[in-house]
């Protein structure tokens, strides 16, 4: 069997134009020491953010307090690159202003990273490195209330939907799973009609690193049934944080059709769902050292 080369971690970034990396909502302090510090990362298009995105933050918080050794010290949303090009994908900079509404008006602990967001498509073995490289290398990672320094764990937080696409031939590299899921990690949410097994049947090898957390209450709320909602002059009140529904309503955001035909996620079923025209040049750029 062949030997995998590992992937090396990534260790010079560039950073958009007046970029800052969000902390203010960052634990310096461990409040247990004998559990391991982790910060969550959801990457996506939040086109627009809505509750269920969220929830999965919630969602992880509980279970990583009633089933693990790990302690949250952040939880990120990483809005991706206009050139990730997928349809109903709206402009960065509301993308990236309606996650900021929601997080600081809805949640006590949730932050915004817009360093993909304003810039060519990065991968997102590189996004995970790039919060390795603010975290540990730039804030200096935790330390213990009796001060001992500890390094931050960084780890993905996804929906079943996006994890599946792992297994999908041609959308991830292999040398960036075993990246994402070898050296960081997965809690992956359950999504109704994506299946959980489906999802992490081919990522069985990384199973040590990957945590699944089933969905209690059923919601199949998605950012493409919003858009279609707002097409249609319906409301979508209740199902997103009210000043995002405020600032679409204020802006006129998602009235046109846009271009292309849009898929519902979760319901897919002829794959390829994560393999997205991204714009030449940029997604496969490698800043690996
Ligand atoms: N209802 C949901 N249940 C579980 N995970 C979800 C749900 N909605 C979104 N996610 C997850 O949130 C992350 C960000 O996804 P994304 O922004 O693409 O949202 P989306 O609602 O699926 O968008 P779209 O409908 O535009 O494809 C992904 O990991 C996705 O799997
Ligand atoms: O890094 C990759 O190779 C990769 C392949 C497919 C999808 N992603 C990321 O997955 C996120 C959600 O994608 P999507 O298409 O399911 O909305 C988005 O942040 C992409 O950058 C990343």
């Amino acid at each position: 069997m062949a030997t995998q080369t590992p992937a090396r971690r990534t260790s010079t970034f560039n950073n958009p134009p007046d970029y800052s990396f969000a902390s203010h909502r960052f634990h310096k302090t461990l409040r247990n020491s004998s559990k391991q510090p982790i910060v969550l990362v959801a990457c996506g298009s939040f086109s627009p953010v809505t509750y269920l995105h969220l929830r999965m933050f919630e969602m992880a918080k509980d279970y990583v307090r009633q089933n693990t050794d790990f302690e949250i010290v952040g939880g990120y949303l990483s809005p991706v690159s206009d050139k990730y090009k997928k349809p109903g994908l709206l402009n960065a900079h509301h993308r990236v202003h309606m996650c900021s509404l929601a997080a600081e008006q809805t949640s006590s602990w949730l932050m915004i990273d817009s360093w993909e967001a304003f810039q060519n498509y990065q991968r997102t073995a590189v996004v995970l490195d790039h919060f390795d490289y603010e975290i540990n290398t730039v804030l200096g990672g935790v330390h213990t209330q009796e001060g001992e320094h500890r390094n931050v764990r960084i780890m993905l937080l996804a929906g079943s939907d996006l994890i599946s696409t792992m297994s999908e031939p041609g959308v991830w590299s292999h040398t960036d799973l075993d990246h994402i899921l070898g050296r960081y990690g997965t809690f992956i949410i359950e999504r109704a009609g994506s299946g959980m097994d489906q999802a992490t049947d081919s990522l069985a090898r990384w199973r040590n690193n990957i945590y699944l957390i089933p969905q209690l209450i059923q919601n199949d709320v998605s950012s493409t049934k919003v858009r279609l909602f707002l097409r249609r002059g319906l409301s979508v009140r209740y199902l997103l944080p009210a000043a995002v529904v405020d600032y679409i309503e204020e802006n006129n955001l998602y009235l046109d059709d846009g271009p292309g035909p849009e898929k519902e996620k979760g319901k897919e079923k002829d794959g390829a769902a994560g393999k997205r025209d991204v714009d030449a040049g940029s997604s496969k750029k490698s800043m690996q050292s």
